[in-house]
């Protein structure tokens, strides 16, 4: 007998559900207020986002040409910051609350992989009201590694009880994690990505309207039959 299949969808957090760049480019720069180390425009933080919040204030301190020896303590200063105010700025990307709606009443099970602590994670997804659409969330602290290594996906897709999953990411780190992790991936245009040229990140589809988002992934899941 044929086992039961369970479709997953694995969403990448910032720059593919939620617009967090304002909220994290506010606790970067009440970060840096609190030493007098000046202030970086939004556009530059937005471009730091995607490995974590070490990564992010890793490359705070190279642009701001501070000590890097500070890392350890400013990573708790700009967490102490995000905490307090994580949803104030941040929105979700338009369409998202339909699409996610729709995954579920089409029977998807959906969790979150991201390189952002999963506490933080957590009340964000429920201050928007969109937390209790996922079986699980997978965070930049919750293994002992972070994207794109494949076991934050895995542990996800594993969580959800799931035999098929596609991945949703906005930037060239879900991709590197995707492959690795053997799924299919659909590229959100609209996020935090690197490159300058979205062909250059290795993708199976693409979207940049989450109007579409149900049908795209719902074929890169038909091809996995
Ligand atoms: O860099 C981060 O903190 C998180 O980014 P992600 O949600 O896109 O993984
Ligand atoms: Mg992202």
């Amino acid at each position: 007998m044929e086992g039961r299949r369970v479709k997953a969808i694995i969403f990448d957090l910032d720059g593919t559900l939620i617009d967090s760049a304002p909220d994290i480019h506010a606790a970067v720069n009440r970060t840096l207020a609190e030493t007098g180390d000046g202030e970086l425009p939004l556009d530059t933080i937005r471009g730091f986002i995607g490995n974590g919040v070490p990564v992010l204030i890793e490359r705070v301190i190279a642009a701001r040409g501070l000590d890097p020896a500070r890392q350890a303590a400013m990573v708790d200063t700009f967490m102490r910051h995000y905490e307090a105010d994580p949803a104030t700025l941040t929105t979700l990307f338009p369409g998202v609350k339909d699409a996610v709606e729709q995954f579920r009443d089409e029977g998807w099970a959906m969790g979150v992989c991201t390189n952002k602590p999963e506490a933080v994670s957590r009340a964000i997804l429920d201050r928007l009201g969109i937390g209790s659409f996922f079986g699980t969330v997978v965070g930049g602290d919750t293994l002992d590694v972070k994207k794109p290594d494949p076991a934050v996906a895995l542990a996800v897709k594993e969580r959800l009880g799931a035999t098929v999953a596609v991945y949703v990411g906005d930037s060239e780190i879900d991709a590197e994690c995707a492959w690795k992790a053997g799924m299919r991936f659909a590229l959100f245009t609209e996020g935090y990505h690197r490159a300058d040229d979205v062909d250059d990140i290795p993708q199976d589809a693409r979207f940049s309207d989450f109007d579409v988002a149900v049908a795209i992934v719902a074929r890169l899941a038909d091809e996995l039959r």
